[in-house]
């Protein structure tokens, strides 16, 4: 539905109408270039402009802004995917969606990271941050967004964000002394801490620091936030976390140190050039400050004004205490709305440690995508790991799941279904698929499921959502296995229209999986699309209502069947991995199930 604006003509066009905020009219382009802020380009007609986005607030969605101390890994990997197919299917959903990710580079640890490759902080970070956007790409990581924290315009929207909470009068300076760890960039309670003082994630020894340092008047927003997450119990999900969350808040909150003496790496605090913004206070506000256009003055204003309050921050469980805590403590401070949701997702764990940066133990993303591609390890990782838990890799187990699912009881249904229609119906459909489906089974349990992945992807269930669209291709295989269109056809005239139909409802049900499987595995999908026929561009411009029954209509004709996903072939599969890890992984592998452990 397109929305109408009105607007008159003086020196330069202005808006009149009660249109949102978000939309603000930036410039005096002639009306063929008009845009607005989140927005495509406007047409105009008899008078009146018309809006080419389909809802007026956008859908904001964050992955964290990561830090750049060492290259991406898979954990950093699970969040982007699991972001990214949330962004696909708001798209799908005709929302107007804006996708931020980013890279968090300043600090004492991206210093000392520098240090020790020898090179200048920013050129450390120019390096790393380019390998966390090329391994984007790879992954086909959909971003509108890509932060820096070095960025000028971010460096000007802390410094005003910082002046606007000492305004509020929450800002004090104080001495602090307290065990650190630089790999969290954070003090610890000596209670959370394991033996020898060593940070429960990182496993290694906190550092004892006295500074006098800039100080958050966090105690006093205990109040507000209890209420806000008593009246709000979705601002934090899933629910286990908002309990976690609740229980540290009831334990009383402290004020937190917010500037650093002994790191230059840093922003400056205004007004106190010795002291540098603690990277927290820093890249939080990556998040307001990505919204701000490149070419306009930055400002907190111009920013939220962009499409401000987030709708959700996807996060690791590791950061939760920063964006369910602080994060919205700073926020009312400064007088900006908070984010609408914050979901803490489960761990990626390496023989039940988290696998991360600082421990080293990672599992190489850009390797898994070379041999495997793209939407395997999206689907892997999406479908196995239950969103919110934690999860274990093993690469026995992956080439078994998307061998299964994406190869077999996808690809192979399609496949064979194409190849069928070929040889018997020169690939075309002979009756509109809603008229060969009328009381079909098939078609029912398909309506039902793929309502199912609707409902799972609204509430960020991915590995449901993934569940309930390889159902319908499991229905697909035993429904033509069951039929057998292929001895049908061998009776003749009698047999052909009822085999023909039967490969239409299974085509049918494939051309949905297709539309619901895209925010996992979009260049799968679009296979799928364009074997059935479809070109590209039909499928870039695909929404989820198409995954209504009846898309195939009499006269299409559908592709040559080509495979659309290979196999993956353990024997013949050229492989990193020592012939330990191997063993390793099949013994793991006896378990029938994912290992999934809750920390
Ligand atoms: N093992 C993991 N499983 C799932 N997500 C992860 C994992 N590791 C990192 N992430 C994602 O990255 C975020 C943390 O980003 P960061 O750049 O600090 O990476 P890191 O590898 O955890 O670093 P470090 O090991 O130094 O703590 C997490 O909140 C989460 O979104
Ligand atoms: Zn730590």
């Amino acid at each position: 539905m397109a929305c109408r604006v009105q607007y008159s003509i003086h020196n330069s066009l202005r808006l009149f109408s009660s249109y949102p905020s978000s939309l603000n009219f930036l410039s005096t382009a002639r009306p063929h270039k008009i845009r607005f802020r989140n927005s495509k380009y406007f047409s105009i007609s008899r008078g009146a402009l018309y809006c080419t986005c389909n809802t007026a607030e956008p859908f904001v969605l964050t992955t964290p802004l990561y830090y750049v101390n060492a290259p991406p890994h898979m954990g950093s990997a699970y969040t982007t995917i699991a972001a990214d197919a949330i962004a696909r299917f708001q798209r799908l959903l005709g929302k107007k969606v804006v996708f931020i990710t980013g890279t968090d580079e300043h600090g004492e640890k991206i210093a000392n990271a520098a240090a020790g490759n020898g090179l200048s902080p920013i050129k450390h970070c120019d390096s790393v941050s380019q390998a966390y956007g090329a391994l984007w790409r790879e992954l086909d990581i959909s971003y509108d967004k890509f932060i820096r924290t070095t960025n000028p315009n971010h460096e000007a929207i802390v410094k005003e964000f910082y002046s606007r909470v000492l305004a509020n009068g929450d800002i004090y300076r104080a001495d602090y002394e307290g065990l650190y760890c630089v790999n969290c960039e954070e003090y610890k309670d000596e209670k959370e801490l394991l033996e020898n003082k060593c940070c429960p994630v990182h496993l290694k020894p906190c550092l004892h620091r006295k500074e006098d340092n800039y100080f958050f008047a966090l105690s006093k927003y205990q109040k507000q936030l209890e209420e806000i997450l008593e009246e709000n119990p979705d601002f934090v999900q899933p629910s286990y976390r908002l309990h976690e969350v609740q229980g540290w808040v009831k334990n009383g909150l402290r004020d937190f140190s917010i500037s650093r003496a002994s790191v230059d790496w840093g922003i400056p605090v205004p007004s106190d050039a010795k002291q540098t913004i603690y990277v927290w206070f820093d890249a939080l506000l990556g998040y307001i400050s990505a919204l701000s256009e490149e070419e306009e003055q930055p400002s907190l204003q111009n920013a939220i004004s962009s499409g401000w309050p987030a709708s959700l921050h996807l996060i690791g469980k590791d950061i939760l205490r920063f964006h369910a805590v602080y994060w919205p403590a700073m926020l009312m401070s400064a007088g900006v709305s908070l984010p609408r949701k914050v979901f803490g997702h489960g761990f990626l764990t390496k023989d039940g440690l988290k696998m991360g940066k600082s421990l080293g133990n990672t599992l190489e993303p850009t390797d898994l995508v070379h041999r495997f591609g793209p939407d395997a390890v999206r689907y892997f990782f999406l479908k196995e790991v239950e969103f919110g838990n934690d999860g274990d890799y093993s690469e026995e187990r992956f080439i078994n799941i998307v061998n299964a699912n994406l190869a077999n009881t996808i690809g192979n249904l399609l496949n064979r279904t194409l190849g069928l229609s070929r040889k018997n119906c020169q690939s075309t459909i002979a009756v509109d698929s809603a008229i060969a489906a009328e009381g079909n089974a098939l078609k029912d349990a398909v309506e039902k499921l793929v309502e199912k992945a609707r409902q799972h992807y609204e509430n960020l269930e991915l590995s449901s959502a993934c569940a309930a669209v390889l159902e319908i291709g499991s229905a697909g295989n035993v429904y033509i296995d069951e039929k057998a269109p292929w001895s049908l056809f061998k009776q003749g005239e009698s047999g052909f229209t009822t085999a023909s139909k039967d490969l239409i409802i299974v085509l049918e049900a494939m051309r949905i999986v297709a539309i619901a499987l895209s925010p996992i595995t979009p260049s799968l999908s679009l296979k799928i699309y364009t074997q059935l026929g479809y070109s590209e561009d039909q499928f870039s411009s695909i929404t989820w209502s198409e995954t209504r029954w009846g898309g195939l209509k009499q006269g299409h004709v559908t592709a040559p069947p080509k495979p659309v996903f290979s196999r993956i072939d353990l024997e013949t599969e050229p492989t990193n991995t020592t012939d330990d890890t191997k063993k390793t992984s099949k013994k793991k592998d006896k378990q029938k199930t994912q290992k999934v452990v809750e920390a």
